[in-house]
């Protein structure tokens, strides 16, 4: 179990402050959701909470600052699902999900059998094992998405980023996918941090979410408080309708300019 700490952290990219002074705490066991438009800044903070990039300020695992690190031990503390992953040529899946192990595997070592285990339950929770063999770089876009996932997860690290992890899977698989870390958080006290476009989903899987604009915080708080009609019109320029649905959830819904279902009879075969 890890708590995650930010205090007033910045990220310059290009001498363009893209993260400006953020601070967050996501307590063990909890899921952190960071919404906002294209160009918020939420990959540079997940990638700086990861350790990719430099920043100012202060991120720390219970205490322990990531920048004193070295990356194997940063490995095993924290899993990343990066939003556009390389898909490395010559590798099968399996291979590619047992690079999860690489933190656990000895200097010049093999993987043991417990890694192959591991490895191996993921490829059957992913619905993954029929492709075992086969190349990552032969995957459809929603296979590999789960590979990338299996991969994170076999690293069994407290701390799990996720961004963007479900934008090329169909409705189930997303759902199986989110519900899967959300067992994970639940039962071992998996800390999340994910970046999402869905608001809805986001409410829905979220403890807590935080809306980041041109790299600053504008709100945090719980679906209800961050997820309103008027937020979503000044940030993201977009026009919907907030509904409760009957188990307390928010439901975002876009809304047309003009009424739905308005195809046009162009005419055609009689
Ligand atoms: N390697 C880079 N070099 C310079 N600028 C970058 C780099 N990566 C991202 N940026 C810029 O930093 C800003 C934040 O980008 P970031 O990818 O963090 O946003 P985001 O909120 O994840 O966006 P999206 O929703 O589009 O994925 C953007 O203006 C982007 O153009």
């Amino acid at each position: 179990m890890t708590t995650l700490t930010v205090e007033g952290v910045g990220v310059t990219l290009l001498e363009r402050r893209v993260v400006d002074d953020v601070s967050l705490s996501v307590p063990a066991g909890t899921w952190m959701t960071l919404v906002g438009p294209n160009g918020a800044g939420k990959s540079t903070l997940l990638r700086a909470v990861s350790g990719a990039v430099e920043h100012a300020g202060v991120i720390a695992f219970d205490g322990v600052e990531v920048a004193r690190l070295r990356s194997r031990e940063r490995a095993r503390l924290v899993a990343v699902v990066p939003q556009d992953p390389a898909r490395p040529d010559g590798m099968t899946v399996l291979d590619y999900v047992l690079l999860g192990r690489t933190p656990y595997v000895p200097y010049l070592g093999t993987e043991s059998a417990e890694d192959l285990a591991v490895a191996g339950e993921l490829l059957d929770t992913l619905e993954l094992r029929s492709l075992s063999d086969r190349m990552v770089t032969e995957l459809s876009g929603g296979e590999f998405q789960r590979s990338v996932l299996a991969r994170a997860l076999a690293q069994q690290a407290p701390v799990l980023l996720l961004d963007e992890p479900t934008s090329s899977l169909d409705l189930g698989h997303a759902q199986q996918v989110l519900e899967l870390v959300d067992e994970l958080r639940a039962s071992r006290g998996l800390t999340v941090v994910s970046a999402l476009h869905d608001l809805t989903t986001a409410g829905q899987f979220a403890d807590h979410l935080v809306l980041l604009v041109d790299g600053r915080v504008v709100a945090q708080g719980s679906a209800q408080e961050v997820l309103t009609e008027e937020l979503i019109r000044e940030h993201y320029g977009a026009r919907v309708r907030v509904v409760t649905d009957p188990h307390g959830g928010v439901v975002v819904v876009p809304l047309r300019s003009r009424p739905a279902g308005g195809v046009r009879d162009v005419g055609g075969v009689a």
